[in-house]
């Protein structure tokens, strides 16, 4: 099947941000096999030809850390820091979570990604007493696409450390390669602080044996630093590194409280960091120095981290997030322009996670798209302005349609892989399941 999308306005966010006006893009077999300037002569080996006239179309959006598993938890816990956030409310409700209930809420997160023009996402759950190859079967079925990790906890007994390890060790093969290469998996050990130096090189074992990613909470809080410190007499960076954990491709979700010479080991070992401004915000952790990390020539993603420290998945809103931070803390308005910014929540991000093969509309990249049509939305005027637009002014409320390896997942904001109603009923309903009353749902559905 060959496809041409035509008279678009094209945002490759390629290295060199090529934007074509009216231009053309001809898919086959998911993947991108010409994008450029309308080329009449393209239109006759097509067996479809999509009109995108007055549309923006832009790759989908990269989200390089999150935790789909707990949109369920969305508006537990506002206004608290981390840990007592983690320790008191988070971990508690999630330890009650059963199976149907991670797979509704993972199915709710995506809805809400893939309707804000999210179609990569890099994830970690918990999978405490939850079977994870039923989330995975949900996930598999709403066409998105991600790299997935059962989280490592040294929590428990001795015996529930070892199975948490195994678990994570068959799930990573398990899903490596799944979904038709849609979905695959990192090794995800919670954090420097939730993980014994043990579970840390157990975890560096298993993405050596099988080829795969390091995913991680670093250096989220000054609290974390200083426990790391107490407990290791070195900082979070240099107790990873003397553990190994940088000799595979690694991800460090956060990264708020470094030094310099944290960011030159990083730097030197390829580390790559999920920067989650919102999130950080609100659980006062402070804001992360994406210039410096930039500047030591990091890659970092955007992300959003899960609902209940956000609270959505709105990757537009991120970005002017991460990008209004950058210039107040510097005070410097020409910190993190528009093209960086995209890079990040594009192209960048989708290096930053090892999925090179998406993040840019250019020849040979899987067919990862979004449209936008500004035409009927105030605050997109002028529609002239659109590269100032995307960051400044877009919401994921904007996004129109959603292509995903070529396939149309979200059509005129409507998704075509769930059933939206379904969706968001099942999470209501199973709210109660978990100990929070349903405040503000009707009387009759109780
Ligand atoms: C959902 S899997 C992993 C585990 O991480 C917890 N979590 C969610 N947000 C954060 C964060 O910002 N820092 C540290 N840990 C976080 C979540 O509750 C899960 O148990
Ligand atoms: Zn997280």
């Amino acid at each position: 099947m060959r496809t041409a999308y035509i008279h678009g306005h094209f945002f490759t966010m390629d290295s060199e941000y090529r934007t074509m006006d009216r231009g053309m893009m001809v898919v086959e077999r998911g993947a991108i096999v010409y994008i450029g300037d309308h080329a009449e002569e393209l239109l006759a080996g097509a067996d479809e030809i999509v009109d995108l006239a007055g549309k923006w179309v832009l790759p989908g959006l990269v989200n390089t850390h999150s935790h789909i598993v707990m949109t369920i938890l969305r508006g537990v816990g506002d206004d608290m820091l981390l840990k007592p956030w983690l320790e008191t409310r988070i971990w508690p409700m999630e330890s009650r979570f059963t199976t149907e209930i991670a797979a509704a809420s993972a199915r709710l997160g995506i809805l809400e990604m893939l309707k804000s023009g999210t179609t990569t996402f890099s994830d970690m759950f918990n999978p405490a007493g939850i079977d994870a190859d039923a989330v995975m079967q949900a996930v598999a079925e709403t066409g998105i696409r991600g790299a997935f990790s059962y989280t490592i906890f040294s929590m428990g007994t001795l015996r529930e450390q070892q199975a948490n390890l195994a678990g994570a060790e068959r799930f990573a093969r398990r899903y490596k390669t799944a979904a038709d290469g849609r979905l695959t998996t990192m090794v995800a050990p919670h954090s420097p602080y939730a993980c014994t130096p043990h579970a840390l090189v157990e975890s560096v074992r298993i993405a050596h044996e099988n080829d795969l990613m390091l995913h991680i909470h670093v250096s989220e809080t000054e609290t974390e630093v200083s426990d790391i410190e107490r407990r290791y007499g070195v900082r979070p960076v240099e107790h990873l590194r003397r553990l190994g954990l940088f000799g595979r491709p690694a991800v460090m979700a956060h990264g708020v409280v470094l030094n310099d010479e944290e960011r030159q080991i990083m730097k030197r070992h390829d580390v790559r960091v999920a920067h989650n401004p919102i999130s950080n915000l609100k659980l006062g952790s402070g804001i992360a120095d994406v210039g410096r990390l930039l500047d030591a020539g990091i890659k970092v993603g955007i992300a959003t981290d899960g609902v209940a420290s956000n609270n959505n998945f709105d990757m537009f809103e991120e970005m002017r997030t991460a990008a209004l931070l950058q210039k107040g803390t510097a005070k410097d308005a020409g910190r993190l322009p528009a093209p960086t910014v995209y890079a990040m929540a594009t192209r960048m991000g989708a290096e930053a996670i090892g999925m090179s093969h998406t993040g840019s509309l250019e020849r040979g990249k899987r067919a990862d798209f979004i449209t936008i049509d500004p035409y009927d939305k105030p605050h997109l005027q002028p529609v002239s302005r659109a590269s100032s637009h995307l960051l400044y002014s877009v919401c994921g409320r904007d996004v129109c349609d959603v292509y995903i390896d070529g396939n149309v997942v979200v059509k005129n904001g409507q998704c075509l892989t769930m059933d939206e109603e379904k969706v968001m009923a099942e999470a209501n309903r199973l709210l109660s399941r978990i100990g929070e009353p349903r405040h503000g749902a009707p009387a009759a559905g109780r």
